[in-house]
């Protein structure tokens, strides 16, 4: 299977850009409530080089995924996501094997696995690889998915699943059948207007400023919630350094309070960045 995704030097390695992402995400430091280089932020059953053992074992999966769409980009969009769900649960699972049960990435496998599976469904179609275009191929794919797998569901087991039901919100679900709308609207407009780590802690700001993550409302409630999205408001208004991040990464893990939804979706704007 590897060996189908056409090697064109002229289309961007999005597999690739997909674990450096990770990586990037990973170290970017400080980052509250979550694990970087100083520490484990809000978490008890992770670390740095757990995050580290999981985005290795990811990491081959991204490339499956692209080759998956680049297999089956004639067929049509709507049957795509049942193409594609055996793999990324198989990937869950060689994720769960490496961190002995630990959900270390399971939203990040979900989104930036539905990115290269797009790459590969746009390249087999011939069509340029763009931010624009992987974001409308990723919601043509998904679309359906919240009425599919949230409204009037009867059993519910998942925190995404708890949480349509008890405040309608529609998470990572929501997120892709939105063509990654919170990244696209909220961040990516902004992305110039920082560089180096401050450009990623900019883009982490603005993400818990905006984004309803279903990580925050299961450790916190909308209380928790609404809490770091206040927060992250007032240092994107009054100007924000290491020093005030460190103080929010504080007051985070005294919360037990953790954004990884909006870890995940750093990963997936700094992928959209690099190829807008
Ligand atoms: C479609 C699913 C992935 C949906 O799963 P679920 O029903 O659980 O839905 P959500 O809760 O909405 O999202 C799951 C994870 O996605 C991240 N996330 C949360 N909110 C958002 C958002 N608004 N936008 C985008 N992404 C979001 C988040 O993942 C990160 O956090 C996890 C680590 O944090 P932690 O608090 O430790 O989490 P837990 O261990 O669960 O809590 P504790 O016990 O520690 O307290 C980690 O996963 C990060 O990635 C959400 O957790 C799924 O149902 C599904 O279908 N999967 C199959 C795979 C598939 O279909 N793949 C296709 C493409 S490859
Ligand atoms: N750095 C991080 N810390 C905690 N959970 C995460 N999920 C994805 N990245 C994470």
């Amino acid at each position: 299977m590897a060996g189908l995704l056409a090697i064109n030097a002229t289309e961007p390695d999005v597999p690739g850009l997909a674990a450096l992402a990770l990586l990037l995400e990973l170290d970017l430091t400080p980052k509250p409530g979550l694990v970087d280089r100083a520490n484990n932020g809000s978490h008890q059953d992770m670390d740095h080089a757990l995050l580290l053992t999981s985005i290795t074992a990811i990491t081959p999966w991204l490339t499956v995924f692209a080759n998956i769409g680049f297999e089956h980009a004639h067929h049509p969009a709507a049957e795509q996501l049942r193409l594609l769900r055996p793999a990324g649960i198989a990937c869950e699972q060689a994720m769960f094997t490496a961190t002995s049960g630990v959900n270390t990435h399971k939203g990040g496998i979900f989104s930036l696995g539905l990115l290269c599976f797009a790459a590969g469904r746009l390249q087999g179609q011939g069509r340029r690889v763009s931010a624009d275009a992987l974001c409308r191929q990723v919601s043509e794919i998904c679309r359906g998915l919240v009425a599919r797998e949230l409204v009037n569901r009867k059993t519910c087991c998942t925190a995404g699943e708890q949480q349509f039901r008890d405040y309608g919100l529609t998470g990572a679900r929501g997120e892709v059948e939105s063509g990654f709308a919170t990244v696209r609207n909220r961040v990516l407009p902004f992305w110039h207007l920082e560089q180096g780590e401050r450009q990623l802690q900019h883009a982490l700001l603005r993400l818990m400023a905006s984004n309803p993550d279903s990580n925050l409302v299961s450790r916190g409630g909308e209380a928790g919630l609404r809490y770091v999205q206040r927060y992250a408001a007032m240092l994107l208004a009054t100007g924000w350094d290491n020093a005030a991040l460190h103080q929010m990464d504080q007051a985070l893990m005294a919360r037990r309070l953790s954004p990884g939804g909006s870890a995940d979706l750093l990963a997936v704007a700094w992928v959209l960045a690099a190829l807008a």
